[in-house]
């Protein structure tokens, strides 16, 4: 009997993903409790249609160097000493290092993420993206620029990092679940590409 998947590299057009359901399902519990006691979460603001509106979740940028998006600019936060360790992690299972990670923290089913690719130039081409998901179990949906949708499902202590060309030819999202109570926490680690 198997106890523990095995990391799955999945083909899709022009993309690749790494699926690892239950990658870090032994120590989920204890990172979700401590990231939600000690990560400085913030409110930030996004514009839409030309008003100003909160985003639909709390975030938090960390590493070292900061992050550009929709034409502003954050400074990071210095690494907490577990996501640093959990960067490591991720360096052994991805073969490269990782500089900087958004960590979003969707207080329950109403929040979420809208369509985008992580495609900002600072990553540089074909950029690895490598998310690990805690709490509450959420949809994550993916489209190909051609209309190809795939669908996973991200649960606690779970692993997907996007790879090769997936950030020029598909976008992804974190669609609202109305019914779900729970909060979840997404890290998704990223490398800036003049380093490493
Ligand atoms: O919460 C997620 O799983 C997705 C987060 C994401 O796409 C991002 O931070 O760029
Ligand atoms: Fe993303």
């Amino acid at each position: 009997m198997q106890l523990w998947s095995e990391p799955e590299w999945l083909t899709l057009k022009q993309g690749r993903l790494l699926w690892w359901p239950d990658a870090f399902a032994a120590d989920a519990g204890a990172w979700q409790a401590e990231l939600e006691q000690s990560i400085p979460w913030q409110q930030h603001r996004l514009m839409m249609f030309g008003r100003e509106l909160n985003e639909p979740r709390l975030s938090c940028w960390m590493g070292d160097w900061p992050y550009r998006y929709s034409g502003r600019q954050r400074a990071p936060e210095p690494w907490h000493p577990l996501v640093k360790e959990i960067a490591g992690r991720l360096e052994r299972i991805c073969g490269q290092p990782f500089d900087g990670v958004l960590l979003n923290c969707y207080r329950n089913g109403q929040d979420s993420m809208g369509w985008h690719a992580d495609n900002e130039p600072e990553l540089g081409r074909d950029p690895m993206i490598a998310s690990v998901s805690l709490g509450a179990g959420r949809r994550f949906l993916l489209r190909h620029h051609q209309g190809e949708q795939r669908e996973l499902w991200l649960e606690h202590g779970s692993l997907l990092v996007m790879a090769g060309q997936m950030q020029h030819h598909w976008q992804h999202a974190l669609p609202k679940m109305a019914r779900e109570p729970n909060l979840r926490i997404n890290l998704t680690f990223r490398r800036f590409a003049g380093t490493g």
